[in-house]
């Protein structure tokens, strides 16, 4: 399948048109929303199911059956970083709040009180490390993605550049919520600090550098955060 229009300023950053109504967006994301969803269930039923041989190995050739099905249309490469004719993010494929990523959570960001963005997400099997707690990667991962909001919420995408997370003490898996907005401005740099926290407080904070890229100077996109 071919892919639509793509727009590359720069810096191996790539954004795609999806000239699409808002009818067949929420076409779209009705009908993948639930689908994605069952194959993150599907992970989750994987890590923790105790059925016996038989019904895994039956389980594994339906599975195998589904994906052949899938497989008969594809496009090419990965999804890429879609937006709409308006400007609306469709980052569906994207590994921290991507719709049709049954990897990620995914996360649905707010804008936060202070000119930053918050969110909240609920952490399962999927994402442990040390027993019954959150790995420290993802805790990284989502950080990179949250701040990184937090650093375009005026619409100029950045990259990030430096980011590092001092982790405070275990985040346990199940509900947590991360907060971040910009601390600072130098040039095209960005700095951003953010928090990680699960039920009892406080579990781990970052600080990034996020760097706009100089292709981008003066140039206003749409922020993802919805
Ligand atoms: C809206 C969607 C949000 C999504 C968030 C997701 C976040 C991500 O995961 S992004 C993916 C991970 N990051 C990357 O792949 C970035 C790879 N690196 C690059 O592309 C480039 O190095 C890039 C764009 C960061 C900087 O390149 P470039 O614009 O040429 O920088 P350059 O002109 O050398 O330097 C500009 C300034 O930034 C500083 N700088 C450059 N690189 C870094 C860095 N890695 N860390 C800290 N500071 C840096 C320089 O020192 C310079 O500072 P000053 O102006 O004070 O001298």
């Amino acid at each position: 399948m071919s892919r639509p229009e793509t727009d590359s300023p720069g810096a191996g950053m790539e954004f795609t048109l999806e000239d699409i109504s808002d009818e067949e967006i929420m076409r779209r994301r009705a009908l993948y929303e639930p689908f994605t969803d069952s194959v993150r269930d599907l992970i989750d039923a994987v890590i923790r199911t105790e059925v016996d041989d038989a019904t895994v190995r039956q389980a594994q050739a339906e599975i195998a059956g589904v994906v052949q099905r899938l497989r008969t249309q594809q496009m090419d490469g990965a999804y890429g970083v879609r937006y709409t004719a308006d400007k609306k993010g469709m980052a569906w494929g994207n590994a921290v709040i991507g719709l049709r990523n049954a990897i990620a959570p995914p996360l649905v960001l707010r804008p936060g009180d202070d000119g930053g963005v918050v969110t909240d997400a609920t952490l399962g099997a999927a994402y442990e490390g040390p027993s019954g707690l959150v790995h420290g990667g993802v805790c990284a991962m989502l950080f990179d993605h949250v701040l990184g909001e937090a650093a375009s919420v005026d619409g100029i995408p950045c990259f990030t550049g430096t980011i590092s997370v001092r982790y405070l003490r275990p985040t346990p898996l199940g509900p947590i919520r991360i907060d971040a907005a910009i601390s600072g401005r130098d040039g095209r740099k960005k700095i951003v600090r953010g928090t990680l926290s699960g039920p009892d407080g406080v579990t781990a904070e970052a600080e990034g550098i996020f760097i706009v890229p100089r292709e981008f100077e003066g140039q206003a996109f749409s922020s993802w955060v919805s």
